[in-house]
Order: C-alpha cells, then structure tokens, then sequence
C-alpha cells in the first residue's frame, strides 16, 4: 500500500464542502458533535473507536460533558491525509445516526 500523501490547503477546503460540521484546524480536520446525553456521546465514542480499529487510523476524541471532539490528522504524515478525509466521511455517518 502506498503512502498517503500530504492533502493540500485547496484540496483540503474542495473536501470540507462535502462535509458539513467539519473545519480546517492546523494540519488537522475538526468537528464538534452535541449530543443528548453523556452517555450517547460515550456510546458515540464507543462507536468511532470500532471504527477506527476497522480502518487502522485512530482519530484524536475529546469529550466535554455532552460535547464531543475529533480532530482527524494522519500522524505518519504529520497532517491531512485522505485517511482523515474517509474517516471524516465514515464519522459523519454515525453522527447522522444520533
Ligand atoms: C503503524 C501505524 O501506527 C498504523 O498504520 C496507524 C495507526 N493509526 C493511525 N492513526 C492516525 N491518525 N495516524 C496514523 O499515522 C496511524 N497509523
């Protein structure tokens, strides 16, 4: 499997149109999700992580009472690759969901 390479600044802003919640964060996708309750943002989380060990590329999660954060960057790159850009599109899927 090749490498993935570094995503520049406009295709990375061509990306973010189709991705709505999500923003730019310096070499890093970004998205806050606000959900009903503490535990539907623990079940949220549960539910990306099994995600992210299908796919073998682990998002940076933050959890704030119901706020949940993911910051998608791809760490042997140092930035944004378009593993980010597909577990972005797979996150927000399950987000969809809640
Ligand atoms: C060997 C390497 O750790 C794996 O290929 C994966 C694990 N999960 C990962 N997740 C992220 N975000 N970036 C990586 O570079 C990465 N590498």
């Amino acid at each position: 499997m090749t490498e993935p390479q570094l995503l520049s600044d406009d295709q990375i802003t061509e990306t973010l149109r189709d991705l709505p919640g999500w923003e730019a964060r310096p070499g890093a996708l970004f998205r806050e999700v606000k959900a009903p309750t503490f535990m539907a943002g623990i079940r949220l989380v549960d539910e990306v992580a099994e995600l992210a060990e299908q796919l073998n590329h682990h998002p940076d999660i933050g959890i704030r009472w119901r706020t949940v954060s993911f910051s998608l960057s791809t760490h042997v790159r140092g930035g944004v690759t378009q593993y980010d850009v597909d577990l972005a599109r797979r996150i927000t899927a399950v987000v969809d969901q809640l």
